[in-house]
């Protein structure tokens, strides 16, 4: 017996933005218990709710107050709709998706789906998932971009649904968040402006479950739970988009008719409301959550929040458990079909009504036949493949890269932060490289000023010491800059090799994460890519440092000649070897630097050469496990087909012994009466002749 709930709905407003503080934005919205109150101006209106929260609340906070209980439902068969509402801006992403540290609704739907899941013992459980986006009426596959047409449809055992949409079986809880991962980012397809475009989207991610107790022939469960974006009019401009405001309308004159409980209900105004024709008014628990933004410049949008929310407060939905019946389903389908089929073929010119009906019939009952595990897998299977190409066609492999190595979050992070680091670094080391060289270049020209006048021999003593003091003191403010400028140095090269060793680690795991040869070899040549380009800084900057100790080193010797120094042709000589040597480090270097290149390109070639082996390799494995699959494929219908040859010839046997009997029985239902009617007449005689028994000839009584 259906039990009549009603909408639950709870409001949300968010906290002021750093940005909205910043221009002094004033706050309108205040909460008190399960009310919220809006101030306009200066007069205050109250809304009532299951649930009000303001902005010190948190996503953790709601979920658990708000939508565990409602997951648990869902496990006990009860279809569920969570649902977010409100004007662009208002913190439905904030609410539904999150962020990083503060996760949304929907991943902590999925996280609690499946922890309750694994301690439901005892049970079979088969988890399908969808992700539909609708934009001006036009419905996005998330997880397949396909371009297949995609219809709504009612059926009566799986209510309204997409047909056409992608349903992936999923697994664990790593599956469906990936995939959950996976469509959020494909809402950004084919929009320039992703802020404007997942304003503009409603977005559903449907779950639906199955559940069977393993060992037993009790019928099983089944449920979906919905999880909806609607998207909504726009606060910041104060202008709304109208393709949005059709959209958003729709929902809103639905709520009103169903709070009205006025009849014309236009369901089939907008793919929304058509799918959402469960969620209000029908079979489902659902929970809106009415999200509001406290700027009082958006009261009005809020107020328009808040009404609507109002009006679905009032609506009544009629809930039960939904047991797996598809098999009384089939039977019920295949009576009406052959009810309507007789009425059909009993009349010369059918009803075109009949016609119609016969076909959505048929339809249904293929649908119904496609409501098994396997034949989900399978189909699961088949969109997994198509979905590969279908992204591919697009053009948006590097976004199933990025997700590979989104994965690897951990460590992305860790090379983030390191990256961080090495930037602040570098901008301290390139200012230090600056301050070091222009007291480099003051201090060459104070000692070619002193050389001059030490030449011109026009300088007293005092000029000179007052000159060499200065030297010393610019040479010793050199000296400590420099050294600041080597640790610098030294810092940026230790987080440049945690960097890499971080990069290595991250590439190790992309290795080893499944995913094709094609994309893997992407990954490999962006992270080279990325290695050639830090040898090569980091090269520039040994050669740099090379040069800076040259300079010094020529620094030093000038300001000893300006001293007064004398070099003897020993010392000279020393000189010139040094240099000498110095050149000949750099000949080495460059030459070292020549075989490095040399290696590389070897390497290069190798790598490509492994991968093209390796992609052989994959194609004949392929095919050869395609050969394999057909020839299975080819057994299996020669078995089916031979089975099949064997039951009809049993079939035909068994009417054909069914006929024999029938007609046999009819034979010795004949007989039967024959002699019933023999010994009745014989009766008749014995009481004429008063109960003697008349001899027959040869008969002895
Ligand atoms: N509870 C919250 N705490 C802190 N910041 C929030 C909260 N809710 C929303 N915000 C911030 O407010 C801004 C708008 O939020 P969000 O993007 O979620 O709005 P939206 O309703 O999804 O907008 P749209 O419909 O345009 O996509 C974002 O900067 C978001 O980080």
């Amino acid at each position: 017996m259906p039990e009549s709930v009603s909408v639950r709905v709870v409001a949300r407003c968010r906290p002021l933005t750093p940005e909205e503080s910043n221009k002094g934005a004033k706050t309108a919205v205040k909460v008190s218990g399960d009310k919220t109150i809006i101030n306009v101006s200066g007069k205050e209106q109250s809304f009532s709710f299951d649930a009000s929260y303001d902005s010190d609340s948190n996503n953790g906070q709601i979920f658990k107050e708000q939508c565990e209980a409602l997951v648990q439902r869902a496990l006990e068969g009860n279809n569920v709709t969570i649902l977010a509402y409100g004007a662009s801006g208002a913190g439905k992403t904030y609410l539904m998706s999150g962020d990083e540290d503060n996760p949304g609704i929907k991943p902590m739907v999925i996280r609690s789906l499946f922890q309750h899941m694994k301690v439901k013992s005892g049970m079979d459980i088969q988890t399908t998932m969808s992700y539909l986006e609708i934009m001006d009426e036009r419905m996005t596959d998330l997880l397949n971009p396909h371009n297949n047409p995609m219809t709504i449809r009612q059926h009566i055992q799986k209510g309204i649904f997409v047909e056409g949409l992608s349903e992936m079986v999923v697994k664990n809880w790593d599956d469906m968040a990936m995939m959950y991962d996976q469509g959020s980012r494909a809402r950004k397809m084919g929009a320039p402006e992703q802020r404007l475009h997942k304003a503009r989207a409603h977005a559903i991610l449907r779950i639906a479950l199955e559940q069977r107790e393993r060992q037993s022939s009790k019928v099983g469960v089944r449920s979906v739970i919905n999880l909806v974006d609607v998207a909504g009019p726009d606060t910041a401009g104060g202008s709304s988009d109208p393709q949005v405001l059709s959209g958003v309308q729709g929902l809103q004159s639905v709520l009103n008719a169903l709070a009205n409980k006025g009849g014309g209900i236009s369901y089939r105004d907008s793919n929304l409301t058509r799918l959402l024709q469960d969620a209000f008014g029908g079979n489902c628990r659902t929970l809106m959550f009415a999200v509001i933004s406290p700027v009082d410049k958006s009261h009005k949008e809020t107020l328009a929040t808040l009404h609507t929310a109002q009006h679905a407060r009032s609506v009544k939905n009629k809930v039960k458990i939904n047991l797996d019946e598809t098999q009384d389903v089939i039977a019920e389908l295949r009576e009406e079909i052959r009810k309507l089929r007789d009425k059909i073929a009993s009349t010369s010119e059918p009803n075109r009504d009949d016609v119609l009906r016969m076909e959505d019939l048929v339809k249904d009952l293929q649908i119904a036949k496609k409501q098994t595990w396997e034949e989900r897998e399978r189909q699961s299977i088949k969109h997994e493949e198509e979905r590969k190409v279908n992204l591919a066609n697009k053009g948006v492999l590097e976004w199933v890269m990025d997700s590979t190595k989104k994965g690897n979050k951990e460590m992305q992070e860790k090379i983030q932060q390191l990256q961080a680091e090495r930037d602040q670094l570098s901008a301290k080391y390139n200012g230090k490289r600056k301050e070091v060289d222009a007291l480099r270049e003051q201090l060459t020209k104070k000692l070619a000023e002193h050389a001059k006048y030490t030449a011109s021999g026009k300088m007293n003593e005092s000029e000179t010491k007052s000159q060499v003091g200065a030297i010393q003191s610019l040479k010793t403010k050199l000296n400590t800059e420099s050294e600041a400028l080597k640790h610098l140095k030294q810092q940026l090269q230790d987080v440049q090799d945690s960097q890499r060793q971080a990069k290595e680690g991250a590439k190790a795991k992309i290795t080893a994460l499944k995913g094709n040869a094609e994309l893997r070899q992407k990954v490999e040549l962006e992270e080279r890519q990325r290695l050639e380009k830090e040898n090569r800084e980091m090269i520039e900057e040994e050669l740099n440092r090379m040069k800076l100790d040259l300079e010094n080193e020529k620094t030093e010797i000038q300001l000893q000649i300006s001293q007064g120094k004398k070099y003897s042709p020993q010392a000279g000589a020393e000189l010139e070897m040094r240099v000498a040597e110095m050149k000949g480090d750099k000949a080495v270097i460059t030459l070292q630097l020549k075989a490095y290149e040399k290696e590389k390109q070897r390497l290069i070639t190798e790598l490509e050469e492994v991968y093209n082996q390796h992609k052989d390799e994959l194609e004949i494995l392929q095919l050869q496990h395609f050969q394999t699959f057909r020839n299975y494929r080819e057994m299996f219908e020669e078995q089916k087909a031979a089975l099949e040859q064997r039951y009809r010839h049993l079939l035909e046997d068994s009417i054909q012994d069914a006929v024999f009997l029938s007609s046999r029985n009819n034979e010795l239902v004949q007989e039967n009466q024959e002699l019933r009617k023999q010994i009745a007449e014989m009766k008749d005689v014995i009481t004429k002749l008063g109960g003697r028994i008349p001899s027959k000839p040869g008969m002895t009584v």
